[in-house]
């Protein structure tokens, strides 16, 4: 018989988890030290839980599949209530599996270090932002547990918390079964798949926009071949931006409302057959809409439940519902019917001093000359800026607005792709998790981070203009990143910076920090038109 360690790696890795990141604690070290003697799933430490989070969390939505993030109980998991809150929000099954004091104890009755109220406060804290708990204090029902827990975070794709008593992690139990997700129930499926597409039939100008899950379940492929057999323009979302960066050919855009793309926005506003798959409907998503979306002719597949107008099916998982939609179509022949993607900009190299839009040019013509790198972003006008550069795989806080997710995210995105990673991260969000680039060179990671120091708190400027406490001091990012093990430099042009991501693209084996100065004022073209469309939404109201 495994012991309950053993079988937790065993089932994490049999679950499709493809990586452990985490920091140890005595609460944890023997489950750490059976992860590292058995091998079952290779581990990443990293220097503060937060970053730990973002990483498993950014694994996760690379991998479309679980991850999992392993603290010791109290300090270290109090500090992942932050990344496990905003995975929930943007429906990432990462699983948290907290070390705890050992049964025994638990019934000595001291006040256990680490211990903040309670026994169960950080069970309690953890049963709000994950859809599914598990307290291993029993290792006969331990393996049910874990199985049910673990089929949770696929189907739901949200996510899960796990708490593993340190006394516990030898004991012997039986191995933990991979139990299937719950099927629709066929009727309803039919039912379901039926009526969306007669709606589409007699829609004059269907869209379907796609959000989250439809990487979240890993179905992109699907939607691109529903798009092709009904010849409809897909649209994704801001925080699906990336989403079907494969399928060029079905792709319109982006819906940015009143900052997006006049035809795009049209496209959606205008739409009178709106097919939202994995769509979040988020105010990131929707409040700079120029006109409401009318919810009578919208169809929203999301969380395993479908409305459509506002009578709704309980119970149809994402991939479920495509396969039922193509089963009744005549397989998807031509390409799609999106034009040809307009060529991003590209970068005049001349002396002028930078600005944000410029950083995206610079990008869209390293992707165009080398090929899309796996991007993250952190919040901040970094994230806008991606918007402007080529629809390629990016993860980002676009709902959830976290900041210090940049930099993990793309040490996570290293590891889940195996790719070198693009991390696009302002001067704000890298003095909170920036110093997890140290971690880079014991893992051979090399991610080129582009940080926008404009040394402001610009997104929140732009909000507030008059607020002096936006102001933040010159940290010199590109002096620091030597001793972290990484290249760093300091650019002011648009030559500057073209020859510093020549170089740092030809330069392997270390991180390449490009510390690009940019005014303080100055913002990204989107994020312009984002703040105005949000204001003028507020003004509708
Ligand atoms: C953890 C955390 N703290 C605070 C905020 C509020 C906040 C923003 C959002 C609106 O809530 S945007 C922003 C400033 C970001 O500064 P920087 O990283 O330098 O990027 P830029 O200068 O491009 O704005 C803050 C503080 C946040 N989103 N997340
Ligand atoms: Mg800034």
């Amino acid at each position: 018989m495994p012991t309950l360690g053993h079988a937790l790696l065993e089932a994490l890795h049999a679950h499709g988890a493809g990586e452990i990141f985490g920091i140890p604690g005595d609460f944890v070290l023997p489950f750490f030290k059976t992860i590292e003697d058995s091998g079952i799933l290779p581990f990443h430490t990293l220097s503060h839980e937060p970053a730990v989070g973002f990483a498993a969390d950014a694994a996760a939505r690379f991998r479309a599949s679980i991850s999992a993030a392993v603290v010791t109980w109290g300090a270290g998991a109090f500090n992942l209530v932050n990344p496990i809150a905003g995975a929930y929000a943007e429906r990432s099954p990462v699983v948290v599996i907290s070390g705890a004091p050992g049964v025994g104890e638990r019934l000595a009755g001291w006040q256990i270090h680490h211990m903040s109220r309670a026994m169960d406060t950080q069970a309690r804290v953890f049963r709000e932002i994950t859809c599914d708990q598990a307290i291993l204090d029993d290792p006969v029902r331990a393996p049910a547990e874990i199985a049910r827990v673990l089929r949770s975070a696929r189907e739901y794709s949200l996510p899960v918390y796990i708490e593993l008593p340190r006394d516990l992690v030898g004991a012997e139990v039986d191995p933990v079964e991979v139990l299937s997700r719950r099927p629709a129930d066929p009727d309803a499926l039919g039912e379901c798949a039926e009526e969306i597409l007669a709606r589409l039939r007699v829609a004059q100008r269907p869209v379907v926009m796609v959000d989250v899950e439809t990487r979240r379940y890993g179905v992109e492929d699907k939607v691109a071949a529903l798009a092709r057999a009904l010849g409809l323009p897909v649209v994704t979302t801001f925080m699906g931006r990336g989403l079907l960066s494969a399928h060029p050919d079905v792709v319109r855009g982006t819906y940015l409302g009143a900052a997006g793309d006049p035809a795009v926005t049209a496209l959606v506003e205008d739409s009178d057959g709106l097919l939202l798959l994995g769509v979040i409907l988020s105010d990131t998503n929707f409040a700079v809409s120029e006109r409401r979306i009318d919810m009578r002719r919208t169809m929203l597949a999301l969380s395993r439940e479908v409305r459509v107008g506002h009578h709704s099916y309980a119970a149809i998982p994402l991939d479920e519902l495509l396969d039922a939609l193509l089963a009744r179509l005549p397989a998807p022949g031509a390409a799609g019917t999106a034009p040809p993607a307009a060529r991003p900009s590209t970068l005049l190299a001349d002396d002028a001093p930078l600005r944000p839009s410029d950083i995206a040019a610079a990008v869209n013509d390293l992707f165009t000359r080398h090929g899309p790198m796996p991007m993250a972003a952190d919040m901040g006008d970094c994230l806008f800026t991606g918007m402007e550069i080529a629809n390629a795989p990016l993860v980002a806080p676009g709902y959830y607005a976290g900041m210090g997710f940049g930099v993990p995210a793309g040490l996570g995105a290293a590891v889940a792709t195996g790719a070198r990673p693009l991390i696009l991260v302002g001067d704000g969000a890298f003095q909170m998790t920036g110093f997890e680039l140290g971690n880079c060179r014991r893992y051979g990671w090399d991610p080129i981070v582009i940080v926008f120091n404009n040394t402001s708190w610009e997104m929140l400027r732009v909000f507030q203009p008059e607020s002096r406490f936006n102001d933040l001091d010159d940290w010199r990012f590109a002096e620091l990143a030597g001793p972290l093990g990484g290249d760093g430099v300091r650019v002011r042009t648009r030559r500057e910076l073209a020859e510093a991501l020549a170089r740092a693209h030809t330069t392997r084996g270390r991180f390449q920090l490009i510390e690009a100065m940019l005014p303080r004022g100055g913002t990204s073209d989107t994020l312009a038109r984002f703040v105005a469309g949000f204001k003028a939404a507020r003004e509708r109201k």
